[in-house]
């Protein structure tokens, strides 16, 4: 176990496990910030709010292979954990984390692991519900590895609360399905998404665009405000129940604008469900959800940004 600027860099569960304890024997609480690194704005804004909560918070930073099917981009993704580390010490300065948890691939899937989507050796929770809409068609493999690895970091950190973003929604509602039905202890908190100043999500994967796309990204937010303002008229013109073909049919004409972008999907779901609505009623709300195809920086083909808006 080392230390740095104060704040205790773990690699192995077993150091993990023994701070948990000490945590627990002195009754503090613990609040726990999965990551994938690359660390923005937006992933502190859940580190402040754990800060707040709890008397200790662990962050961790590990780039789940188990999620990535083996064409998508766990080689390329962004790997900062010199810069993340510099974040972690210094943003933070009325109190900064306790601890960092960055553990290797066999550390966490001791068993080893497959990338193979039919047989994915070390990917074993399956989550009712979520897996074959919206994030789950285009990436069948993406929730059953990140059910099971946040299933085994919750093993490791026990922790009182855990932080997710409101970026990935579908994320959220898979997480707190898989809370309730392993009977995990730890209460989920779910945090509004932090967006640059044009309205893009923040997103580790931003680094894949150049300035210029950054600039015409913000379509995409743009879009779905679109609809979240047209629902919110006709909520207050008193409708009832409002048409979820007609909010999408708001947002299309929004993104019909930019040639270059493919709209993956836009979907108007349950909150919790997250099955298709024909009607979005208030007072039981929606999300709308989106998925868009924007070319990278390097030319190497496109990156996939997701986003979404909450309709109450
Ligand atoms: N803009 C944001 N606002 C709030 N939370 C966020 C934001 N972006 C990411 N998060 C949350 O931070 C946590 C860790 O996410 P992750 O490390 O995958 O970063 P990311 O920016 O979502 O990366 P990616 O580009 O791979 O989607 C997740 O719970 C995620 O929802
Ligand atoms: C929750 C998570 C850390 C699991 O790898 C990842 O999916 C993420 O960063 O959103
Ligand atoms: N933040 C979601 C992680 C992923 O897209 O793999």
């Amino acid at each position: 176990m080392t230390v740095s600027n104060s704040i205790k860099i773990f690699r192995t569960v077993q150091q993990v496990r023994q701070w948990r304890q000490h945590c627990l024997l002195n009754r503090e609480t613990v609040g726990f910030i999965p990551t994938m690194g690359a660390l923005h704005d937006g992933h502190c804004t859940l580190v402040n709010q754990s800060l707040k909560d709890n008397d200790r918070t662990v962050v961790s930073i590990f780039v789940n292979p188990s999620q990535f099917a083996p064409h998508e981009d766990l080689d390329a993704y962004p790997r900062t954990v010199d810069t993340d580390m510099k974040l972690l010490s210094q943003k933070f300065v009325s109190k900064p984390v306790d601890a960092v948890f960055i553990p290797k691939i066999t550390e966490m899937y001791p068993s080893g692991i497959t990338l193979d989507v039919a047989n994915q050796r070390g990917a074993f929770v399956t989550v009712h519900g979520c897996s074959e809409q919206l994030e789950g068609v285009t990436r069948p493999q993406f929730f059953r590895g990140v059910a099971t690895v946040v299933t085994k970091l919750l093993n490791i950190v026990t922790p009182d609360r855990v932080y997710f973003g409101q970026k990935d929604a579908q994320q959220c509602v898979v997480i707190k399905n898989l809370v309730r039905d392993l009977l995990i202890n730890t209460e989920v908190k779910v945090l509004p998404t932090l967006r640059e100043q044009n309205g893009l999500a923040m997103s580790s994967r931003n680094a894949y665009l150049s300035d210029s796309t950054k600039q015409e990204s913000a379509v995409i937010y743009q879009g779905l405000t679109a609809g979240a303002t047209f629902y919110e008229q006709q909520k207050d013109n008193g409708a009832g129940k409002v048409s979820s073909a007609e909010i999408l049919d708001k947002i299309k004409k929004v993104y019909t604008s930019n040639k270059d972008f493919e709209v993956e999907y836009i979907a108007v779901s349950h909150p919790e469900t997250l099955d298709d609505l024909e009607y979005v009623v208030p007072g039981t709300g929606a999300i709308i959800s989106t998925a868009v195809r924007v070319p990278k920086e390097d030319g190497s083909g496109v990156a996939r940004l997701i986003d979404n808006v909450v309709l109450v």
